[in-house]
């Protein structure tokens, strides 16, 4: 599809389709923040990942992909609406919708707490038929009728019901988005309030102390096919992430089955694969799921120049397999929903037989991710200041 000039019936479905507006770089970046910090969504098999969230989690850095990419929708979105200055972005997320997850005809400001949403705009992260099936989207009435979503597209539209829409039902993968909703109310500002819990965060944290993320709370990362009713049946959003991939934990310290699980999500683990482990302690499982979600995203660059990468590994007891067995049967009680809902499509290196050693890519990616980290870390402090001074969230550049 391309950018289409939809003048005549502007007034009547006041909405614009961007093809390309995000970079393939700019997906796999906001895919790989995902994955490593999502929590159980709104909606029935739907995860998602707030700038609030972020923040919570001392994982204030990723906030930093996000800027360059909101301005320059904020910039179109103006431009084609005619508002230039006159919009403030009310909420800034990332949702993944897995298998079953579907939304019926709705325009987005129908609830009385949502009327100060004016612009919608969805970013596809992921693409139909590759990354998922299902997930078409379709306008009630107007054109363009359906979106089929592709990496880097963007379809922006009034929240009113000049713009009502749908979601097919996802029959399998994940369909990635970043959505925003746009409001000419500036008390519904998001930006305000992430400068205040930005300065509450940062204020007293030197660069390098800040690096390591802190799980929120453990109920937010409890998956149940029935989310209401508090279900016991589910699985602990990071295990089965780290599981699905193929790896599960191990506790050093002294843990059992009992431990109550937000204090679990806080103890230093180890990565297992299959009876081995690796010889390397993390500071807690978010901490390991953010590498391992690195070394996913930048799996072909890390597998150059790895022969002098020293890793040890230590093969694991029955004892020590039977404990994490153990742990895997509360936390990932449901192992075939949990496939069902993150179903794993084979990376180019897998299907091409060249990925040699899987542990000197984790020795790797710690490393690669410590310095990744690291530069995000320093832009942030570096322009905090200037948010602040502004309660604004922007790219500030450096005057030459
Ligand atoms: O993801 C999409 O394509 C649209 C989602 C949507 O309609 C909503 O969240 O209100
Ligand atoms: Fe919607």
């Amino acid at each position: 599809m391309s950018e289409v000039d939809f003048e005549p019936q502007i007034q009547h479905h006041p909405r614009i389709f961007f093809p390309n507006l995000l970079s393939p770089h700019e997906c796999t970046e906001l895919e790989f923040i995902h994955k490593c910090s999502s929590t159980v969504g709104y909606r029935p098999n739907v995860f998602s990942t707030t700038l609030s969230h972020l923040i919570a989690t001392n994982s204030s850095q990723f906030i930093i992909p996000f800027i360059p990419i909101r301005e320059r929708l904020k910039d179109k979105l103006e431009e084609f609406f005619k508002c230039e200055f006159e919009l403030f972005i009310e909420f800034t997320g990332l949702i993944s919708w897995s298998r079953g997850a579907s939304i019926g005809w709705h325009s987005d400001d129908n609830r009385p707490y949502l009327k100060q949403r004016h612009f919608s705009v969805v970013c596809y992260l992921n693409t139909y038929g590759k990354d998922f099936n299902g997930g078409l989207f379709h306008f009630q009435d107007g054109e363009p009728a359906t979106i089929i979503p592709a990496a880097g597209d963007v379809v922006m539209y009034t929240a009113d019901d000049r713009n009502i829409h749908s979601v097919d039902e996802i029959t399998d993968g994940e369909r990635l988005t970043l959505a925003l909703w746009f409001s000419r109310d500036g008390s519904s500002d998001e930006d305000t309030k992430l400068v205040s819990l930005l300065s509450q965060h940062l204020l007293y944290k030197n660069i390098a102390s800040s690096l390591l993320p802190l799980p929120a709370s453990s109920n937010m990362y409890w998956f149940s096919q029935d989310q209401a009713s508090n279900d016991q049946f589910g699985f602990n959003i990071c295990w089965a992430r780290l599981h699905i991939l193929g790896y599960d934990i191990y506790f050093s310290q002294d843990t059992s089955c009992d431990s109550d699980v937000s204090e679990l999500m806080l103890k230093p683990v180890h990565l297992v694969r299959g009876a081995e482990l690796l010889d390397q302690e993390f500071a807690n499982i978010l901490h390991v799921l953010q590498v391992v979600q690195f070394f996913c995203w930048k799996e072909s660059a890390l597998q150059t120049n790895m022969s002098n990468i020293d890793c040890k590994v230590v093969k694991l007891s029955d004892e020590q397999i039977a404990k994490i067995n153990g742990l895997n049967s509360v936390l990932l009680n449901d192992v075939d929903l949990a496939s069902r809902i993150f179903c794993r499509r084979p990376s180019n290196l897998e299907e091409n037989g060249s990925i040699y050693s899987n542990w000197t890519g984790i020795v790797a990616a710690i490393a690669a991710w410590e310095d990744y980290v690291l530069k995000l870390n320093k832009q942030i402090h570096f322009q905090l200041p200037y948010w602040r001074m502004q309660e604004s969230l922007y790219n500030v550049q450096l005057d030459a």
